[in-house]
């Protein structure tokens, strides 16, 4: 489509390269917020389609997520994300990487649903009546033409949750971040949601407190206080964390109950 192509000039000029494999290098990656050390000694490739990751509240894991599309820049250390340092694309990093929020209100910014698909359409560089248009064909392609003249604050939370994947989908984006994009959806809900996850091309990079989602997926990163403590194959990773919740579970800590 025309309007794809000055993003796409914008891409060339900004060194991105779609193929890079590993598609995401974290050196030596501190973050530092409000004097707070969130994050430290992070050094991961990245070249897995589908990354699992897990650890307690607070662990570092939606801001580990944030460097990878530039919500967030590393206070040390270097991030590459298609082979380009994240510091020098962050305004363009959104059109390769996706990011979807635990909360669809947090994400959302535009009245109704159909604005909301086509505004993803005009960062790509599409007028407004192309942009229109082209939401209402996304939208019908997915089964959801009869949200589109819908207030987003009108929807379900399974039905936002999905309005806000699909958004981020319209941009094609080479790699997916989602932060706990289930959390607050029913079984039926989550399922649907689970299953559009799954079949999508794109490279896949999820937080989930439900490690039952997680069992497929080629790689698991264990955070916890900011640091990498395992990461391994979800056969691994997966029943080490579950042992470690248990032992923590069965000991009382002062102050620390919730
Ligand atoms: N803007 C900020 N300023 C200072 N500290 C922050 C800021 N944002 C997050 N933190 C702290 O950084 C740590 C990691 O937070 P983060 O949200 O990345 O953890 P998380 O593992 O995603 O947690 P949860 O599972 O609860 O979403 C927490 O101690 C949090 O309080």
């Amino acid at each position: 489509m025309a309007f794809f192509r000055k993003r796409q000039e914008n891409a060339q000029a900004s060194s991105f390269n779609p193929d890079a494999d590993p598609y995401a290098v974290l050196e030596n990656v501190g973050l530092e917020m409000t004097g707070h050390q969130v994050l430290q000694d992070i050094s991961l490739k990245l070249s897995e389609r589908r990354i699992g990751i897990v650890g307690l509240n607070g662990s570092g894991k939606s801001s580990l997520i944030r460097l990878l599309n530039g919500l967030r820049l590393p206070t040390s250390g270097d991030v590459r994300v298609f082979g380009a340092d994240t510091k020098t694309v962050q305004r363009d990093l959104p059109r390769y990487v996706g990011f979807v929020f635990q909360n669809p209100d947090h994400q959302a910014i535009f009245p109704t649903v159909e604005e909301e698909i086509a505004f993803g359409l005009t960062q790509l560089g599409a007028s407004k009546t192309e942009a229109v248009s082209g939401a209402r064909v996304f939208l019908e392609r997915h089964g959801c033409a009869h949200l589109g003249p819908k207030p987003f604050a009108d929807l379900s939370e399974g039905q936002k949750q999905l309005i806000c994947i699909l958004a981020v989908l319209v941009m094609k984006p080479k790699l997916l971040v989602l932060d706990e994009p289930m959390s607050s959806l029913d079984g039926l809900a989550t399922r649907r949601i689970q299953n559009l996850i799954a079949a999508l091309d794109q490279r896949i990079i999820m937080i989930s407190h439900d490690l039952s989602l997680l069992t497929s997926y080629d790689r698991v990163l264990w955070m916890e206080g900011g640091r990498l403590r395992m990461d391994g194959s979800p056969q691994d990773v997966l029943p080490a964390y579950e042992a470690d919740i248990s032992a923590r579970a069965d000991i009382p800590v002062d102050g620390d109950a919730f």
